[in-house]
């Protein structure tokens, strides 16, 4: 699992796009990275749910909320089921909960929130598809890193610079 520094991928690489700041590190993982597979969904987890019960190696799962702050997209048990899937994490723009248990989990996880309520599941949402949020484009298939200092978006792969 490689240590990604934000700050540090952003001097080596001017170009990235770097999202307004407005999440926060709730899951285990403070630092993680990976390709995007975008999710846009309004108070219904269903796809999100789903996705992170498919394999996740490499990946990171962009969620587009819609920035709701009335229920949580992720809770413990659809986290746990991504950490088993080996997802490299998971970025919200909307809210989480149990987010004690998901201090626990080996899975990066940022979000605007915390909100107890659950979402709804009727299978709404769409995945794989351009995202726009946090002041940046997202593209499935996009590179994000993430870690306490902040989230970034690249086109192309990218590496940290040697120390
Ligand atoms: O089930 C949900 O919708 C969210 C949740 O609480 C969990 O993942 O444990």
């Amino acid at each position: 699992m490689v240590d990604y520094v934000t700050p540090d991928l952003c001097d080596a690489y001017p170009d990235v796009r770097v999202m307004t700041p407005m999440f926060r590190n709730y899951g285990g993982r403070k630092s993680f990275g990976g390709q995007a597979v975008t999710v846009k969904c309004f108070e219904d987890n269903s796809r999100v749910k789903e996705l992170l019960a498919t394999p996740g190696k490499g990946k990171v799962l962009v969620v587009d909320g819609g920035g709701s702050l009335r229920c949580a997209l992720l809770g413990d048990l659809i986290a746990a089921s991504a950490v088993k899937h080996e997802w490299e994490g998971v970025i919200i723009y909307g809210c989480v909960r149990d987010v004690d248990a998901l201090a626990q989990l080996d899975l990066g996880v940022q979000a605007i929130n915390s909100m107890p309520m659950k979402s709804t599941r009727r299978g709404i949402g769409e995945t794989g598809i351009r995202l726009s949020f946090g002041g940046v484009i997202i593209e499935d298939g996009d590179f994000i890193y993430a870690d306490n200092n902040g989230v970034i978006v690249a086109d192309q792969k990218l590496e940290m610079p040697a120390a």
